[in-house]
């Protein structure tokens, strides 16, 4: 009912852990606080929010047109929505380095265990498009240190993304990665790994945790949780999945209606009406009701 029934601190003292045992976390994007529900109540071990996902819900294309408000109320409406950790997508942290270091304390006060901040130039873009530039080593630290400096609980996991890869190759992306780790990053996102090896190669040039970003029609290729597992990943996402498989089925069934003038034969694909009300627990709220609205006053 209501609510996340874990603490923030909870919540990250348990990803912390987690992560430190080595498993692979399943993070997909949550489209709204509702999905994140679904992807606990299956099992997953996280939540991602994604910039693209957020930008897409207004309607707007992801290169940086979002607010740090914006997306940092979003966050916390999803975040607080599940037991799970949610992992957030600051962009290139909304700024200069002290604007990186607000960032990290919006976003912890919205309770998300973790965010990632990547070392694109403003405005920047999608990190599988071609085009997109990266920022000198000096600001891309810098925005990690201001990160670290800012964040007041320690274990708030703050990861840095590079996009070097699509721009200067996986020797560059090997060598930022490390000065990121050195600069006080807890976990590295490559973005736009092409093949497993660079996973590999990746694994292999940092001691922090890694993450996999398995978003469809990009520059990496998809690979299973077994393959990336056995490649030494320690987080995968699944950003903009579960929107795209919404808007898809979205679109079949506006055709449906278009054709058919009504949806009766796209019920099969709907969360039906029981299983809606099972994520929205409307159960507890109707003994909620019971237990503290019926009850009788005696009169004498
Ligand atoms: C992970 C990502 O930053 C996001 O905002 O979800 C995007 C996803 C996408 O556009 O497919 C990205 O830059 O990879
Ligand atoms: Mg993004």
């Amino acid at each position: 009912m209501l609510y996340s029934t874990l603490s923030v601190a909870a919540k990250r003292e348990a990803f912390r852990a987690r992560l430190a045992s080595g498993e692979l976390l399943r993070m997909p994007g949550a489209f709204n606080p509702l999905s994140a529900r679904l992807i606990e109540a299956r099992g997953f071990e996280g939540v991602y929010i994604s910039g693209a996902v957020i930008s897409a819900d207004l309607g707007l294309p992801d290169i940086g047109l979002t607010t740090l408000t914006e997306v940092a109320g979003r966050a916390r409406q999803i975040a607080r929505m599940t037991d799970l950790p949610a992992l957030v997508d600051a962009d290139t942290g909304f700024g200069e380095p002290m604007n990186v270091g607000r960032t990290v304390q919006e976003m912890e006060d919205a309770g998300v265990a973790g965010l990632h901040i990547e070392d694109q130039v403003n405005p920047k873009r999608c990190g599988h498009l071609d085009g997109k530039e990266v920022v000198d080593r000096d600001t891309a630290l810098k925005r990690i240190r201001a990160a670290v400096d800012g964040r007041r609980d320690p274990n708030l996991l703050i990861m840095a993304r590079t996009d070097i890869r699509g721009v200067e190759g996986m020797d560059a992306a090997v060598t930022r990665a490390r000065e990121l780790v050195d600069a006080g990053a807890d976990a590295i996102f490559p973005e736009a790994m092409a093949t497993l090896e660079e996973f590999e190669a990746m694994r292999r040039a940092v001691d922090v945790p890694i993450l996999a970003n398995m978003t469809e029609f990009g520059k990496s290729e998809l690979f299973t949780v077994d393959r990336l597992r056995d490649a030494g990943v320690n987080l995968v996402i699944w950003p903009v999945s579960l929107l795209r498989l919404a808007m898809g089925a979205a679109v079949r069934g506006l055709e449906t209606l278009e054709h058919e003038g009504a949806l009766t034969s796209r019920l099969g694909d709907m969360q039906h009406r029981a299983d809606l009300y099972d994520l929205l627990d409307y159960e507890g709220y109707a003994h909620f009701d019971e237990d503290v609205f019926t009850f009788t006053v005696a009169r004498d």
